[in-house]
């Protein structure tokens, strides 16, 4: 009899697509050869998506593993009215249901579990229809997933706007919560039409059989008992939580290493500060300004990922362009900082870089892959966040695991940072400023990075959590009903 098969559905997105078929490939070497992966791929929306998820799966088709596959879903209208990024990826998944219901019916083989994104929640419906145990694959911490459980409680505690209440919110498992961490979409109730997107969402996800979570129980011991403990759901069990992260693709470098990483090579050890906004990376003037002069001032050397801005600034179709470094720079910059910097213009070998002994700090604006990547290889962060869930990424690094210096932004100038600012703030983390804030941050940062590292070996908490899930996902395969009445 064929094995019974684990149906992954990833939405697009450098931070969603990769980790989520990285988890599968782990999940499939987990089960010794018990189960075997069928991929759903829902088009891409954007002409860029579709060319990187197609490089991607030509890339596992080649590797020549059996036991993975790929089956395209049919195209669906793209909705081009909608509330923002949060409706929209909603919109395209529930149009999109059908089609996972015939391609589920349709396999021949028993079906273990359908594994879904943060966005996913129709297929949850889906599943339960077709009696099949579901996953959400959270691509994000712990944190950002207790905020989604817990967001119906605080909605109730807090009837007013977040953004104009006094003092801290008490969020159980994390130190006294500022408001001004929370995503925009919650932090402003009644302007942004998608806060019941959060509601929904948390409401949602107590009929998922579990959550896996690409984070460690070492990184966030405290939220994931807090989630188990039923606390952040009005004492109802919650899914089990399978922290099993970092889940990383780290892949062998190349023959011939990229311009980035041979520029690197020429720096001394734990000198340079990496500059990375994420593959979505764009800033406005004002920003690259401040950060230009910061830069300039700061006499550290570094290496700034700059992008140009995208063609279509609609949410979900934002991607950056290759910078005109000419036209973004202040004049003279590049001459000033010659030697000491290198700009970039476009995509970065990021996990390269943050491999390389030079680097000793990285400006991040808190994507979750990101910030992984970061405490993989050690790099102490400033965290500069700019949208969705980075604020509470951000808020973990500095108020909970310490491996990051703050940074001043002000969230209500669109997450403006001074450029003065931003020069304390570097010299702190590298060495110069602060020296106390900077030491701690950097001792913490090597730290985690064993702790990251230890958790993924055998026998580590993330090892174990894995053949839990793997375990349970062997025991609950089913054998979808062709037809149904
Ligand atoms: C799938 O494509 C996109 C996803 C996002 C997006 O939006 C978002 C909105 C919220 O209100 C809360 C969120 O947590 C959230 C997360 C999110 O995706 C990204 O998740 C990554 C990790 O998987 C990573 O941490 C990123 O920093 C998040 O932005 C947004 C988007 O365009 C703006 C997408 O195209
Ligand atoms: O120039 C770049 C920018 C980003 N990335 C990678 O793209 C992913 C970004 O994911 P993250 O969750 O940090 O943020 P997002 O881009 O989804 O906002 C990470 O794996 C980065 O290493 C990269 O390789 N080069």
């Amino acid at each position: 009899m064929a094995k019974p098969t684990v149906v992954l559905l990833p939405v697009w997105g450098a931070g969603h697509f990769m980790p989520m078929i990285e988890a599968g490939k782990r999940l499939l070497r987990g089960s010794g050869g018990a189960l075997s992966v069928t991929v759903l791929l829902m088009p891409a929306p954007t002409p860029e998506a579709a060319v990187d998820i197609a490089a991607q799966v030509k890339r596992e088709e080649a590797s020549g593993a059996d036991d993975i596959s790929f089956r395209h879903l049919p195209a669906v209208d793209i909705p081009t009215v909608h509330t923002g990024i949060e409706e929209w990826v909603s919109l395209i998944l529930r149009s999109h249901g059908p089609h996972v219901r015939a391609a589920i019916a349709g396999l021949d083989c028993p079906v273990a579990a359908l594994v879904t994104d943060i966005f996913c929640t129709p297929a949850l419906d889906v599943a339960a229809e077709l009696g099949v145990p579901s996953y959400v694959y959270f691509t994000s911490g712990a944190v950002m997933l207790e905020l989604l459980l817990y967001s119906p409680v605080l909605d109730e505690e807090v009837p007013g706007e977040f953004s104009e209440m006094d003092g801290a919110l008490n969020i159980p498992g994390l130190p006294p919560v500022p408001p001004s961490v929370l995503p925009a979409t919650m932090l402003h109730k009644k302007k942004m039409s998608t806060y019941r997107w959060f509601l929904e969402t948390g409401r949602c996800y107590m009929k998922a059989t579990g959550f896996i979570v690409n984070t460690a129980a070492e990184l966030e011991q405290s939220v994931i008992d807090a989630i188990a403990d039923g606390r952040c759901t009005r004492g109802v069990p919650a899914p089990t939580v399978y922290a099993i992260g970092p889940v990383i693709a780290l892949t062998p470098p190349p023959e011939q290493p990229h311009e980035c990483v041979r520029w690197l090579d020429a720096q001394p050890p734990a000198s340079v500060l990496l500059v990375c906004f994420g593959s979505k990376g764009l800033l406005p003037p004002p920003k690259v300004r401040e950060i230009a002069a910061a830069l300039e001032r700061s006499e550290h050397r570094f290496l700034w990922v700059l992008r140009g801005p995208p063609k279509d600034s609609r949410p979900g179709q934002r991607v950056p362009t290759d910078a005109m470094l000419d036209e973004l720079l202040p004049e003279g910059f590049l001459d000033k900082t010659k030697g000491r910097g290198l700009v970039w213009p476009t995509r970065a070998p990021q996990k390269d870089i943050l491999a390389h002994a030079a680097v000793g700090g990285f400006v991040t604006h808190c994507g979750w892959n990101s910030i992984l990547e970061s405490l993989w290889f050690g790099v102490p962060m400033l965290p500069w966040p700019l949208d969705n869930e980075q604020h509470a990424n951000a808020f973990l690094l500095v108020s909970v695991l310490g491996v990051a210096v703050p940074l001043r932004l002000d969230r209500e100038r669109d997450n403006f940072v001074e450029a003065a600012e931003l020069e304390r703030a570097v010299s702190t983390l590298l060495g110069g400023g602060d020296g106390e804030a900077g030491r701690k941050a950097r001792e913490k940062a090597v730290a985690v990075k064993a702790a990251c590292r230890k958790a993924v070996e055998k026998g580590g908490s993330s090892d174990a959590a894995f053949q839990r899930l793997a375990e349970e996902i062997r025991r609950g395969a089913v054998n979808v009903p062709k037809k149904r009445n």
